[in-house]
């Protein structure tokens, strides 16, 4: 399967690639967090579902719960991309700055997987230049730079909608999105100014990251506001 980040993406975060049949209806794709799942290859070797799938096996030095060393952890997700139903798979931003990391986005593209460059920020959101500078080097290795700041007020979560639009108007494909409550609304707004993955548990009690919205409402939103 393939996914295509010309346009938006909304992806259904998941501990578990069960979720699928729920999510089919409102999302473009399923985000399988194999770190929070406890089998992850088991559930792809049975998968059988419509949407592709993103994987993600987010390390604990950035948030998620993997706490394997980063070869294992690496070698997991080239794993993950030769599944046909993978279509794309995250790697950090600092994993892509290390040898092993480059090697695995590599061989995940071998595999016709695409790669979104990930960054994280759990305390803040940094200053414009700064934010500006994460989405371009990650926009440059990935085929999408995805940012994902923590935003505590209105101020932050203008600055972030600002970075993606002129990142977007630069011509680089980025994705961004404010955790938290403050910006809450960025993942409704972001995609206006051109994000280009959404994130959402299909319930709002299964949130993967702090603030998402439940799917069904995501994509009400994200469609309401003109980006789906
Ligand atoms: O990186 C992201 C974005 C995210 O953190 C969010 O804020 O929606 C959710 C994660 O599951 C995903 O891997």
């Amino acid at each position: 399967m393939s996914l295509s980040f010309d346009s938006f993406v909304l992806a259904a975060s998941t501990a578990t690639l069960d979720a699928e049949p729920a999510a089919r209806d409102h999302a473009d794709a399923v985000e399988f967090r194999m770190d929070l799942a406890a089998d992850p290859f088991v559930e792809l070797d049975d998968y059988d579902g419509r949407l592709p799938v993103l994987a993600t096996n987010r390390a604990s030095w950035e948030g998620g719960e993997s706490e394997a060393d980063e070869e294992a952890r690496l070698a997991s997700l080239e794993r993950a991309a030769r599944y046909d139903a993978v279509a794309a798979v995250d790697v950090e931003l600092d994993a892509l700055e290390t040898r092993r990391g480059v090697s695995a986005a590599e061989r995940a593209r071998e595999a016709d997987a695409a790669v979104v460059a990930s960054v994280h920020d759990f305390e803040r959101t940094p200053a414009t230049s700064e934010l500006r500078g994460l989405l371009h080097e990650a926009a440059s290795v990935g085929d999408v730079g995805k940012v994902a700041v923590t935003t505590t007020n209105r101020s932050d979560a203008l600055r972030l909608l600002e970075a993606t639009h002129a990142a977007t108007a630069w011509g680089d494909a980025v994705a961004t999105m404010g955790m938290g409550e403050a910006g809450r609304h960025t993942r409704a707004v972001a995609p206006v100014y051109g994000s280009k993955i959404g994130y959402a548990p299909v319930h709002e009690d299964e949130a993967t990251a702090p603030g998402q919205y439940d799917l069904a409402t995501l994509a009400r939103l994200v469609e309401r506001l003109g980006s789906r």
